[in-house]
């Protein structure tokens, strides 16, 4: 499709996502940037106005909850976080609604965690609130629901969550908000650095060098932007990365930022999951044939194929598939925890029954759950 692959996608778009990240929404002091927050709504409210249907992924509820707790930054414990984030979500939000009502738009705001986009009844769920809202003419407030959720289960970072919900919504467009007016050919704060306006594909920028340090506030700085670009792109959303002063001009297709062009087809969101899972627990070491069963790209993955284990995980967790070459061929969900694997590896199914019982002659991963590295 012509239109995803330049800017003149953007004004073009019916539906889009807008991520805006804490270094953009709070001043020197680490609190709440009221003119900032106000700024970006008047532009989004005029898109809502044009008739563009906008979801925001926002985030700011740790950052928002630290003037208020009394804390000198922005804490990096869960417990304190997830204590910052219920005491700043509230007030996020509250400043949303005031702002966007001041242009006669409502908002709704949806909290979400990893378990939305995976699990299939969960992602219905979701699917079904946001697109509820948006016939209703609400725009969603979206952040990760960092009160209640666990370290293993974070989406690590709001720029991930924003890639996995324009991939929920089906938008056409995804826009990262940040500090910076796009990717640089090296970090910013470097001399001489320039801003790259166009990526046909991550493999052109391949040799960039980014940082994952963000701003003071921010999390993941570059690094996660682009790993957010890559899980949009490569499942049929373009992206554009600027900064959030700049939102007007980059929804209007001005040459602003950088533009990233779709690379990929959609797919399902339990394999996007599985493709790019926020943390891998372990690896599990293929022989040849398990390997070359895999690679053919429709079999599970049998303990009979498997010679080692490595790392410790549930049942559930993701896991890599290496080849005896070292290579990772794939990633998947594993059906065991790592403590069972010692009595099944290298074992036949027939032999595992009869030796440990139903259930035991069950796949180590199962092809639904395995997705093949991309090379
Ligand atoms: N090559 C690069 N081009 C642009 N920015 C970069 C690059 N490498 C690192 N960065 C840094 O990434 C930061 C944005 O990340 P972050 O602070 O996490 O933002 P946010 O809070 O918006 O998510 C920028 O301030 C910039 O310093
Ligand atoms: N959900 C967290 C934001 C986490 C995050 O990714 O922050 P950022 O890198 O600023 O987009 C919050 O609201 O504080």
């Amino acid at each position: 499709m012509i239109l995803a692959r330049t800017r003149s996608a953007l004004p073009a778009a019916q539906r889009i996502v807008v991520k805006i990240g804490s270094s953009s929404l709070t001043g020197p002091d680490g609190r709440l940037d009221l003119e900032a927050l106000r700024g970006l709504v008047r532009v989004l409210a005029a898109a809502h106005e044009g008739g563009t249907q906008v979801v925001l992924v926002t985030s700011g509820a740790v950052a928002a909850g630290i003037g208020p707790l009394g804390l000198a930054a922005r804490p990096r414990d869960l417990a304190t976080m997830q204590a910052a984030a219920s005491v700043g979500q509230g007030m996020l939000v509250a400043r949303y609604t005031e702002a966007f009502a001041h242009h006669g738009v409502r908002v709704g705001q949806i909290l979400l965690t990893a378990e939305d986009t995976v699990r299939r009844l969960r992602y219905k769920n979701a699917q079904r609130a946001l697109t509820r809202l948006l016939a209703l003419g609400v725009v969603p407030v979206v952040n990760e629901n960092d009160a209640v959720t666990t370290d293993e289960l974070k989406f690590g970072d709001n720029d991930r969550l924003a890639a996995l919900v324009a991939h929920l919504v089906r938008a056409d467009a995804l826009v990262l908000l940040t500090d910076v007016d796009g990717l640089h050919d090296r970090p910013p704060t470097r001399p001489g650095a320039r801003r790259i306006s166009h990526v046909g594909d991550l493999a052109e920028i391949a040799d960039v060098p980014v940082t994952s340090r963000g701003s003071a506030v921010g999390t993941g700085g570059m690094v996660t932007k682009l790993e957010s670009v890559r899980i949009a792109t490569g499942s049929g959303v373009p992206v554009l990365l600027a900064a959030a002063s700049n939102a007007a001009r980059a929804l209007a297709g001005e040459d602003v930022g950088t533009f990233f062009a779709v690379t990929g087809r959609r797919t399902s969101a339990r394999r996007l999951w599985i493709a790019h899972a926020a943390r891998v627990r372990g690896r599990l070491h293929l022989d040849d044939g398990a390997a070359r069963a895999v690679l053919g790209g429709r079999a599970s993955l049998l303990p009979a194929g498997v010679t080692r284990a490595e790392g410790e995980f549930d049942a559930g967790d993701a896991v890599e598939l290496v080849g005896p070459d070292g290579a990772v061929v794939a990633r998947g969900l594993v059906a065991f925890d790592s403590h069972e694997l010692p009595a099944l590896l290298g074992r036949q199914t027939a032999e595992l029954r009869e030796a440990l019982g139903e259930g035991y002659d069950r796949e180590l991963v199962h092809r639904d759950d395995l997705v093949l590295e991309r090379r």
